[in-house]
């Protein structure tokens, strides 16, 4: 409850110093602060009580209008129909009950007009803005509110007025309390204390006329139409509306007690002829004909609109057991309730006010056995899978702003009607039901339907931007609820002992009910010295004996509209003994509604607009909700520019990754050129190795025809397969390198020159690799130079391979510094360790292109070399065939010396003719030339390595070429 209001101020005894307005009709009430309590007193001492004090009341007729008379002369009293009759919702098939209204006896007419028209002595309404201001901490302030003068002066001389009008209103009993509805000793039941509540006092009287002249349907428009706090004024509506419904006899054995009851719906008012008979008035009277949606319209509708307009609002039906609470809180989906019906017009009325925005949030809850339970949060699943746990306990709890609360609820935010009413048929679902002797479906919990509105006014204009300003701006919002209460009904003790516990919580709740009702009569302050009302000051208001009055607290005590329906049983419900039950039930009912009508004062104001400055937690929900939407859309964009950023950096990294790509597709095309440059390389070299195997071969063949001749006597000098692969494998190359061997006896030993290469015809050829020179020291030195030549070469490479593997390193590391800077400022420390990886797969794959490169470099060597000395043999061969006979001796001799002497080695003797010396000069030249091309081969490698420049690679491949050729 945003907002609460002292108390109005109380009747007092005092009669009226002026005269006072006219009441449009004049009512008759017993006078319920004088009446027993309904749970405490005998039957017998309320009649006593009653008869007494009709003894003193009565209200003038005399200034009654003039048009109700008329009208009710000639309508005859309403009939009481039984629940077959054709506008009741009795089950059909049932006999027509009609309680003849010559069974009453009729008042006379002047008494008969008297009941409707206004009397002077009624109090005036009391403006809303004489309504004393709010009092400090929202929860009315009893005392302070008491102070209150206007209307307190208007309903103390209505009171006394009325007690002290000799001119008394028409009535059922007689001068000693006896019911009689004729006869000059009618006394009047004065009229009830309501002008202490202005509004109330209004309702009353248009309650009265508004069913009996207006269609329905004009009411509904006409309410619809109106929404203006003056319409209160105006029409005379109430704070506090009190109705009794008449529930449809289920049976009758005959005992026909409905005899002693008259029910004038016209008149809002039922009477009871019987021991403690008794007329009673209220705002309205609904007869059993009566159906749902005309109780909602007279008893609630109003107060629905003015919850929407932001006024606190309760409604709650009282009433015994299967009386019909439920069937008129709730309805049947043919004959809708008043929840549902005020739920459509809820809507209706957010529909029809464009110029506010609203929020709806429902909780329901029921007191069952004196326990708070949430009807809208499942109940929890016990240990052995049943529901039944235990729930957290639901407290209620007090402040300023929402006065008293049920906590922790859940509360739903609603968007339709639909959605409420499902949310609501969810915790119907859940609330404790029974059959119990009176009602197989008995509700045997208060159950507590709470609908909060917020709204605000909307900011004119519907575009976007201007919604998003009204967002920023909190403030402005109304806060109201409605409360609607269907309670358990009171009920006799029950054999089964649960259902007994429960009525005894049930009965015990709603007698504290009756006592605060009952006690709020004796909240009367401002009395003269010596007033014998002062002494209810001190009555006391027992809210926290139950958990029902203490939720009912702001609204029992002015806080809010209140609308109560009592409903009653008038019937014989099919035996004498129930019916004797009902009547005293009824009776009850009736004081009930009786005391509600006269003690309850109220002065709901609208709920005030929460300012922009309060505090974030006491903001309304749609405050929050607007702030929280404009801190979403805040973080919206905020999260949509991140996006964008991230984009632009992934696009970023994208184009980074294709240019990865697109270097390591240049890095493998690079590759494959390199292949495709070994090969030519290899190619190149096959060229040459062919030019000179040809030379070779054609050596080979000589030296094989001399080796035939000189087979079994001559040294041998073996060599030994060494095997140079290229990095492709498919080109590789064996050339033979020299070496020593002793080849047994004097068998020959077979050199061989193995190639795969495209000509395919090196393998096949067979060798001599005979140094012979005739002596063997040409060989000798051949193989002397051609191994230092080839140590020269490996070290020179060697060095090569040093300088490569530290530019590679230096090369790398520089790379892997670079992409370690690149990837910590991208933030990925994590890939260190992978950078490291691929910079030494790199080192490896270079090293293995080296050794690559290595090997062939050996094996082109190796071939030139071989090449080389079989060039030397020839050579050196060709003066020794030319030598003397006597020299061919001595070199047989050798060669069978060295044959015997094969295990010594391999002998070299320089050559000492001067032949010899010119052959060796060439063979230098040779050398210098083997060397030369190594030389060009090495660079070329190298730079293949190194550049992968295929024209380079193609000049220095031709360049090898000639040379090669050039030798
Ligand atoms: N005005 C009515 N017209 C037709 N049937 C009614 C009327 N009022 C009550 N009934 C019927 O009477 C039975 C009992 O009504 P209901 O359950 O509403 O009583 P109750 O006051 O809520 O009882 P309890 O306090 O035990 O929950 C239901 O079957 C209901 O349909």
């Amino acid at each position: 409850m945003a907002t609460t209001l002292p108390r109005p101020s109380r009747p007092s005894a005092s009669p009226p110093n002026a005269p006072l307005p006219s009441l449009p009709v004049a009512k008759l009430r017993d006078s319920t602060s004088t009446l027993p309590d309904a749970s405490t007193a005998s039957p017998r001492a309320s009649v006593s009580s009653l008869r007494s004090q009709n003894a003193t009341r009565a209200v003038s007729s005399s200034a009654l209008p003039t048009k109700r008379p008329q009208k009710d002369s000639t309508t005859p009293l309403p009939t009481l129909t039984a629940p077959n009759t054709p506008s009741g919702i009795a089950p059909p098939g049932k006999l027509r009950k009609t309680i003849s209204i010559g069974s009453f006896p009729q008042p006379p007419r002047g008494i008969a007009s008297a009941s409707k028209p206004s009397s002077p002595l009624s109090c005036t309404s009391t403006p809303s803005s004489k309504m004393p201001p709010p009092s400090v901490g929202g929860i009315p302030n009893r005392g302070s509110s008491l102070r209150r003068s206007s209307s307190k002066m208007s309903t103390g001389s209505v009171r006394s007025a009325s007690m002290r009008s000799p001119m008394s209103p028409p009535s059922l009993f007689n001068a000693n309390g006896d019911m009689t509805m004729a006869g000059s000793g009618l006394l009047s039941i004065p009229s009830p204390p309501h002008s202490r509540n202005s509004s109330a006092q209004d309702s009353y009287a248009t309650s009265a006329t508004t069913f009996d002249d207006l269609d329905l349907d004009d009411v509904r428009g006409r309410e619809g139409a109106s929404h203006s706090d003056s319409k209160l004024g105006k029409d005379g509506k109430g704070n506090v509306t009190v109705s009794v419904r008449v529930r449809p006899d289920a049976g009758s054995d005959g005992a026909r007690p409905e005899l002693e009851w008259m029910v004038d719906g016209r008149r809002s008012l039922i009477s009871y002829k019987g021991k403690e008979g008794g007329e009673y008035i209220y705002d309205n009277v609904f007869a059993t004909h009566d159906n749902n949606s005309r109780v909602y319209d007279a008893a609630a509708k109003r107060l629905v609109r003015r919850v929407m307009e932001g006024y606190h609002g309760t409604v709650f039906a009282y009433g015994m057991t299967g009386t019909g609470k439920t069937f008129s809180m709730q309805g049947t989906a043919s004959s809708p309730g008043v929840i549902p019906l005020a739920i459509t017009d809820i809507f209706s009325y957010i529909r029809e006010t464009p110029h506010r925005e609203f929020l709806l949030r429902v909780s329901y809850l029921e007191i069952y056995n004196e326990k708070i339970n949430d009807l809208l949060t499942p109940a929890p699943v016990g240990p052995n899978g049943q529901p039944g746990g235990d729930q957290v306990e639901i407290k209620l709890r007090e402040d300023s702003k929402r006065g008293v609360y049920a906590t922790p609820l859940k509360e739903e935010i609603v968007q339709s009607p639909t959605q409420l009413l499902r949310v609501i048929a969810r915790g119907d679902s859940a609330r404790r039901v029974a059959g119990t002797q009176f009602n197989a479906r008995s509700s045997r919990s208060h159950a507590v339907v709470q609908i909060v509105v917020e709204s605000r006014e909307r900011v004119n204009g519907s575009s976007l931007a201007d919604k998003r300003s009204t967002a920023i701006t909190p403030g402005g919002v109304r806060v109201s609820t409605l409360s609607l209460i269907d309670l358990a009904g009171s009920e006799r003790a029950a054999e089964d002992k649960a259902r007994r516990t429960e009525g005894a919580h049930i009965n015990k709740s709603l007698l504290t009910l009756g006592t605060v009702i009952a006690n709020l009569s004796g909240e009367t302050e401002d009395k003269r010295p010596g007033d014998k009302k002062a002494v209810d000051k001190s009555k006391h208001l027992p809210y926290r004996d139950s958990k029902l009055t203490r939720l009912l607290q702001p609204a029992l005590s002015g806080n809010s509209l209140v609308s109560i329906l009592c409903t009653i049983q008038i019937g014989s419900a099919g035996s004498v003994a129930a019916a004797h039950n009902h009547t005293a039930e009824t009776l009850n009912t009736l004081k009930f509604a009786s005391r509600a009508k006269n003690n309850i004062v109220s002065h709901a104001k609208k709920a005030e607009e929460a300012g922009g400055g309060v505090d974030a937690r006491s903001l309304a929900l749609l405050d929050r909700y607007r702030i929280e939407i404009t801190e979403l859309r805040k973080q919206l964009e905020e999260a949509q520019t991140q996006t964008k950023q991230r984009d632009e950096e992934e696009e970023e990294k994208v184009r980074e990754v294709e240019a990865e790509n697109r270097h390591e597709e240049q890095m493998l095309e690079m590759q494959l050129a390199r292949t495709a440059l070994k090969e030519r390389i290899e190619h190149l070299n096959r060229l040459i190795l062919s030019s000179k195997s040809i030379g070779v071969n054609n050596t080979t063949r000589t030296f094989s025809a001399l080796s035939t001749r000189n087979r079994g006597s001559v040294a041998t000098i073996d060599s030994r397969p060494v095997s140079a692969r290229s990095s492709t494998a498919s080109h590789a190359l064996e050339v033979p390198s020299l070496g020593r061997t002793a080849s047994g006896g004097s068998r020959d030993s077979l050199g061989t020159v193995q190639g795969n290469g495209a000509n395919g015809d090196a393998g096949s050829e067979e060798e001599d690799a005979i140094g012979d020179n005739g002596d063997g020291t040409a060989s000798s030195a051949i193989q002397v130079r051609a191994l230092q030549a080839d140590l020269a070469d490996k070290n020179r490479y060697i060095s090569t391979l040093e300088k490569r593997l530290l530019q590679a390193r230096r090369s790398s590391q520089s790379r892997v510094s670079m992409g370690l800077a690149q990837r910590m400022g991208n933030g990925e420390e994590g890939s260190m360790e992978t950078i490291v990886k691929e910079r030494d797969a790199e080192i490896a794959e270079l090293r293995a292109r080296l050794d690559d490169k290595d090997r062939m470099i050996t094996a082109l060597r190796s071939a030139a070399r071989k090449r080389d000395v079989a060039d030397l043999r020839v050579e050196t061969s060709t003066p020794t065939s030319r030598t003397s006979p006597e020299a061919r001796r001595r070199v047989s001799h050798q060669r069978s010396e060295g044959g015997s002497n094969a295990s010594s080695g391999f002998r070299h003797t320089p050559p000492t003719s001067p032949v010899g010396l010119g052959l060796l000069t060439e063979k230098r030249q040779k050398v210098k030339g083997v060397e030369e091309m190594t030389r060009i081969l090495d660079e070329m490698i190298t730079e293949t390595a190194a550049g992968g420049n295929t024209n380079h690679i193609l000049r220095r491949g031709s360049t090898l070429k000639v040379v090669s050729e050039a030798q």
